[in-house]
């Protein structure tokens, strides 16, 4: 009877049952929406911005409008990180990391890092220097695949009348650039050779039409929603740990795998051992607590080798990266009781979940809606020509004069941000949210979609129009409503690295390849793969070349 009880004026939701609350009710509207982000999107639709739910032991607020979000976010009353179970076994039992701690003990790591990781590159030359490498070996990478092909003028002159009779007859499938293109006989019109291609570019003067085809065979299909991982990781451990691993690291591509798998099996709110502790003895693997646990012990088992490496070859005059530095306070006698090797090795866990996974799959998102809009891929590369060129790769200083890619950037993360929610706050006292009480200890969980996805903010939500966030004089505008990055103090320390990588590897490629959905496929479908954060289903594009210049 006790625990149906909803305390005095919580928030509106439905209704508790003995030891489930509402989980089946949320689990209920979760399968018919396909998303949990979905699900609470619909309870707010009927119950208000602020939903309350119980879901077996944890007492959650979510949170669904802008008004809500900002009022929680910019008070230090909600600013503590929820606690039991799963976010304790993640670090041997304790809490540990930046992450997902509070009070004290993370406000003292927070600015130890934020200064370290600044010392090391964030925001500095150093910063600019990793991410321009990595872009640049990303496009290598590229061109490697693409290796001896070369952009075929295979029909250059071609006289006006033939051309549109033979589109009216339809020898030419479509007239669209990236579209599959086939014919027969152009030279003369005696030559029967067959052509069949991909329609690059073309052009149309003096009555006669120029087209740049490339054969279909030379163009190279990738799968784009995996292409960056590794690169993306380069920046930030390069920062942290000196290192940089090679595409084909054989121990780093399981522990991705490992965790991509683990990231698709539970959600920013924990999941069935979280919720039901008592499930990780009988269902340990049910539950996904087998699988948390191995998947966290290898991340620890890799982290722990490095930080062996470090301990051996450390000195304390000539400190190389992040991980020195900490190891420095660690043999200083005047150092805080939280600073220890295990924080250390949290901490790094945090930033390789916290950093890789989230820009990797907002640069996913990113080619998979301009692979939708070619329109869009066409306005970036006219901005890319006009302001770096085709003589060197693009920099972060261009980045002031290039509106149009940074408005790419803002959109890609609000796509992938407008899929999910932010990183649970708690109560750290009674206290009142927009007229409702909101007892210590609950867990408060911002819904993003309510707020980057609202029909009354963006008009058009669903398009990809990097347009928005451009105003009347060409400048970038961001409207308040805009925080997939949060606000407040616990605002994501990786906002800035986050964004030049998706501006710098987004850039580089544009400027060298066309992405087009591959020649009789279905274009690429936008549903999401749920978890902690939401994925781009698996996806393939055609890369080809661009033509010269
Ligand atoms: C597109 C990429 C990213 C997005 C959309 C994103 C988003 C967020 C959000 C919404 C939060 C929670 C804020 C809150 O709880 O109020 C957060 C926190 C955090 N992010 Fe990011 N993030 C991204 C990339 C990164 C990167 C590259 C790093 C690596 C350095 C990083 C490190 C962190 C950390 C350590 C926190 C916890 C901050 C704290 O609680 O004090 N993030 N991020």
């Amino acid at each position: 009877y006790y625990d149906t009880r909803k305390p005095k004026n919580f928030p509106p939701g439905p209704p508790w049952i003995p030891v489930l609350g509402s989980a089946l009710h949320v689990h209920r509207l979760r399968k018919q929406t396909g998303y949990l982000y979905r699900a609470t999107a619909e309870l707010a639709q009927c119950y208000g911005p602020v939903v309350g739910l119980k879901i077996g032991k944890d007492r959650q607020v979510v949170l669904c409008g802008y008004e809500a979000i900002r009022d929680m976010l910019s008070r230090d009353d909600f600013d503590g990180r929820p606690q039991g179970v799963f976010y304790e076994t993640r670090t041997w039992g304790k809490r540990r990391g930046v992450l997902l701690t509070d009070e004290e003990f993370w406000q003292d790591q927070r600015r130890f890092v934020l200064r370290h990781l600044r010392e090391f590159g964030f925001g500095r030359r150093t910063m600019t220097d990793l991410v321009e490498q990595e872009a640049e070996q990303l496009v290598k990478a590229f061109q490697q695949k693409l290796e001896g092909f070369q952009v075929q003028k295979m029909v250059t002159v071609f006289p006006r009348r033939y051309f549109l009779t033979a589109l009216k007859t339809e020898q030419f499938s479509t007239f669209l650039l990236d579209s599959s293109i086939s014919f027969t006989s152009c030279n003369g019109y005696t030559d029967t050779t067959e052509y069949r291609g991909v329609l690059m570019e073309y052009a149309s003067h003096q009555g006669e039409v120029e087209l740049f085809l490339c054969s279909m065979d030379a163009g190279v299909v990738m799968s784009m929603h995996n292409a960056f991982n590794v690169y993306i990781l380069n920046t930030l451990w390069s920062i942290l740990a000196g290192i940089r691993f090679s595409h084909s690291d054989a121990e780093l591509k399981k522990l991705q795998s490992l965790l991509t798998e683990l990231f698709a099996n539970i959600d920013m709110v924990g999941c069935l051992f979280s919720q039901f502790p008592l499930l990780r003895f009988l269902a340990p693997t049910l539950s996904g607590y087998k699988q948390f646990m191995y998947t966290h012990q290898q991340v620890w088992i890799y982290l722990k080798a490095e930080l062996d490496n470090h301990k051996a070859t450390f000195e304390p005059d000539k400190l190389r990266d992040f991980m020195d530095a900490y190891l420095k306070v660690l043999s200083s006698n005047d150092k805080k009781p939280s600073f220890t090797e295990s924080q250390l090795l949290a901490i790094c866990m945090d930033l390789f979940m916290a950093g890789s996974e989230t820009t990797t799959k907002s640069l996913g998102f990113c080619f998979l809606y301009l692979l939708l809009y070619p329109d869009v891929q066409r306005r970036a590369q006219a901005e890319i020509d006009a302001v770096v060129g085709r003589d060197r790769l693009p920099s972060l200083n261009d980045r002031p004069k290039m509106p149009y890619m940074e408005a790419i950037v803002l959109e890609s993360v609000r796509m992938f941000m407008g899929r999910t929610f932010s990183i649970p706050h708690r109560a750290l006292k009674d206290s009142e949210l927009l007229g409702y009480y909101i007892p210590k200890d609950t867990m408060i969980i911002c819904n993003f979609n309510g707020t980057l996805m609202d029909k009354d903010i963006w008009g058009d939500p669903d398009v990809f129009r990097p347009e928005r966030f451009i105003d009347a004089q060409g400048s970038i505008f961001i409207p308040d409503q805009y925080t997939p990055f949060g606000f407040g103090k616990h605002r994501c320390m990786g906002e800035t690295l986050a964004k030049s990588n998706v501006f710098l590897f987004t850039a580089s490629l544009l400027q060298s390849f066309n992405f087009s959905i591959p020649p009789g496929s279905l274009p690429p479908t936008t549903d999401a793969i749920d978890g902690v954060t939401p994925s781009p289903k698996p996806f393939q594009a055609l890369v080809t070349p661009r033509a010269v210049g």
